[in-house]
Formats: C-alpha cells, structure tokens, sequence
C-alpha cells in the first residue's frame, strides 16, 4: 500500500511515521508514505502558497498552482491513484471506509490544507473529500495521519499478532471490551474473576458480552442487523441492566 501527502509541513508526518505499528510497517516495506513539500512546487523567490481570499474576508486562501505542479510531477508515473482531499465538508471517514480503501489497493494521494482552505478550483483534481470528523483543524495533517494509520493497520503483516486486525471490535461493528493486565489488583479495583479462570470459551463469552455492553452504553447506532447469538446475549445484558 502506497501513501503520498502534499503539505506544507512535512516534518509533522515524517515524525509520526517514525514510530509504533506504521513505523514497523514502513521498516518492513509492507507500506510506503511519501512526503511532498508543497513549496519545493512554488515558483516564487518566498515560496508562497497562500494569497488573499478573493471576495474579502479574513484568513488566508492556498493557491492551487502548488498543489497542481506537485499532482502534475506525482502523476507523471502513470500509477494510478486516488486522490483525497482531507477537509471538514467531506465524506465521513469510519473503519468501513479505511477497508474500501485498503481494497481498492490504490496508491491514496493525499492532499492537506491550511489556513482557511485551499482554492475550489483544487476539486477538479480530487477524486474523493474526506472527513475524520465534525472539527475543524488547522490542517489537514492529522486527518491525513488518521487515514494512513487506520488503513496501516489492515495490511497483513503490519500488526504483530495477525489476530488483533481481526479482533479490532470496529472491525466487527461494535465498541471493544475491557481490557486488564497486571497488577490483579490495583487501589482496590480487582480484574474481573473470569478472566483469570483460564476458561477461554467463557472469557470470550464475556468479552463479547461487555463490547454489547459498552456499545448499547456509548454507540447504540452500532447495534445493528446483530447476529442471533449476539442479540441473545443482548437480550440477557438488557434484562441484567433492569432488575
Ligand atoms: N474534519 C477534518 O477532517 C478536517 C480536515 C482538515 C481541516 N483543516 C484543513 C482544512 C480546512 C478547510 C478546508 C480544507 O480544504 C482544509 N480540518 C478538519
């Protein structure tokens, strides 16, 4: 999987790439990010890549012409791509999203805006506009480092035990359940006994159990078209909630 970003703060996704699971990912080459600078694709002495917004108003506007000589010199090798501009008016990213993209198997070209945004006329150039979510951001850079981790993290051989991607609980639609790990107990809060019984039939039971839980609590949205073993067990949840 192939991932470029046009900004013009390299150094902000460079330093995140360094590290954990997409780091491991980029070392052993199951992944690859390439960084663009978009001043090194100004034509001007001070490397300018915003002007004032036609119409008025305050803020400053990015310039297409950087964004449009740097897709002109990445598009030059003819791979194809998709191109994604990361912005607060675009399609709302999610898990399902990260695994369409991850499919398609393209290389994701994606473009970060500053200040108040970027000339509209950058959209002739853009295939998809994405959203991470309801905020607006003073760049498109995290929203960039989202999408990359997110998709990362599906590529077999970028997680450390193959079964985490799978068990990823928005893998499967849900919140995750609780996790503990020693001390047994700790100012008085024990782990719960069961998942010290070493049944793992029972554990995995409970598991699935507290994710029902967790998800009725936080994200009820997500209880949808549920499997009969799972609304069986919701059923017992909500019984258990209103004795
Ligand atoms: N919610 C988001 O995904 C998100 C993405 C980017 C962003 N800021 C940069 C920006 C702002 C406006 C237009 C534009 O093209 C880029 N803020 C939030």
């Amino acid at each position: 999987m192939k991932f470029e970003v046009l900004t013009i703060f390299p150094e902000v996704i460079e330093c995140y790439l360094k590290h954990g699971v997409v780091g491991r990912a980029l070392n052993k080459g199951i992944a690859e990010v390439k960084v663009y600078n978009l001043r090194d694709f100004t034509t001007d002495r001070h490397r300018k890549v915003d002007d004032y917004p036609y119409g008025g108003g305050a803020g400053m506007v990015m310039q297409i012409e950087p964004f449009y000589n740097a897709l002109r010199h990445i598009k030059s090798d003819g791979i194809p791509r998709k191109v994604i501009l990361l912005s607060p008016q675009g399609r709302r990213f999610s898990q399902r999203i990260a695994k369409e993209f991850y499919k398609e198997e393209k290389t994701l070209t994606l473009i970060c805006g500053r200040y108040e945004g970027i000339d509209e006329r950058i959209k002739a150039f853009v295939d998809e506009e994405i959203s991470i979510g309801d905020y607006v951001l003073s760049g498109g850079e995290l929203a960039a480092l989202v999408i990359i981790d997110s998709v990362v993290r599906l590529i077999p051989g970028a997680l450390g035990d193959e079964l985490s991607a799978e068990e990823d609980s928005f893998m499967k639609g849900f919140l995750d359940y609780p996790h503990y790990t020693r001390p047994e107990e700790f100012e008085g809060m024990r782990v719960p006994d069961i998942l010290l019984s070493g049944d793992h039939k029972k554990i995995a039971l409970w598991r699935k159990k507290e994710a029902l839980r967790n998800t009725l609590k936080n994200r009820p949205d997500l209880l949808k078209n549920l499997s009969a073993e799972d609304m069986k067990i919701l059923k017992e949840l909500c019984s258990e909630i209103n004795k």
